[in-house]
């Protein structure tokens, strides 16, 4: 596939603190951070991983808010109402917010990445262990109190359900903005492939917590120009504050030390 192994992925264990999340690039002691290059031809097929099942309830959804670190849509999780269970997970998790990362320009901006490649952006749809937890606040302090949906945006049609949010941007420019957001459903943003990889892993952002199951989707959804584009006028910064373009909110790779990635695929 794209390269040969570790040349083009090699990365020099760091702890300088990253620029953007202002902490350890890699935490004191962690085995099992995020992201990582996944290597198609290193990843495991796995047969008793199950289909992924996903079931989400438009209507469970909030607002979104600029948080300063990306844009967020957030969703009632006082309920079992948008869930998902099976694929390589144990228990049923609670979606809580899905939020996206990106680049300045197309050739960077999600923060996993096949064989080397980088996509221009990434999705995380979040989900915590409710059966185990009392509130996503605990689940995030858990090995397995998390389950993050990775999917990989490229470049290439419009995506006329993403459209619905990209409207909504301009209304949260700034950090700590927040509309409501009434009906959305974000499985429009799956691919409808099934075929993922799994590994365990970290939060990219901080607290950084060893608590996330990853599922990343192995097609891409296809998003246009503009739609990164309109990302791209997010900022980082708060009304009165000089403006600094929301961009490049990806973590570095992480190394992937003693782990194995699973495919649900062959
Ligand atoms: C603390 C809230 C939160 C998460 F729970 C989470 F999983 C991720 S991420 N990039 O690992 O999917 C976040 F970026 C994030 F801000
Ligand atoms: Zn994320």
């Amino acid at each position: 596939r794209r390269c040969s192994l570790g040349a083009c992925c090699s990365y020099r264990l760091r702890d300088a603190l990253h620029p953007l999340w202002q902490s350890p690039l890699t935490i004191p002691g962690g085995t099992r951070q995020s992201p990582i290059n996944i290597q198609w031809r290193d990843s495991v097929y796995d047969p008793f991983l199950k289909p992924l099942k996903i079931s989400y309830d438009p209507t469970t959804c909030l607002h979104i808010w600029n948080n300063g670190y990306s844009f967020l849509v957030e969703f009632d999780d006082s309920a079992d109402r948008s869930i998902i269970i099976g694929g390589p997970l144990e228990n049923q998790y609670r979606l809580k917010q899905f939020h996206f990362h990106w680049g300045a320009v197309n050739d960077w901006g999600s923060e996993h990445t096949v064989d080397c490649k980088f996509y221009p952006a990434e999705l995380h749809l979040v989900h915590w262990n409710a059966v185990e937890y009392l509130s996503f606040e605990e689940a995030v302090m858990e090995g397995n109190g998390l389950a993050v949906i990775g999917v990989f945006l490229k470049l290439g049609a419009r995506h006329e359900g993403l459209q619905t949010l990209v409207d909504a941007l301009p209304a949260v420019r700034h950090k700590d903005t927040v509309i409501e957001f009434d009906v959305f459903d974000p499985s429009c943003l799956l691919p409808s492939c099934p075929d993922y990889w799994t590994y365990a892993g970290s939060l990219t952002t901080p607290p950084l917590t060893e608590s996330v199951t990853w599922i990343i989707k192995k097609k891409p959804i296809e998003v246009d120009e503009d739609q990164l584009e309109a990302f791209r006028t997010l900022l980082f910064t708060s009304h009165g504050e000089e403006e600094r373009r929301m961009v490049d909110n990806f973590r570095p790779l992480q190394p992937l030390m003693d782990r194995t990635v699973r495919s649900s695929f062959r």
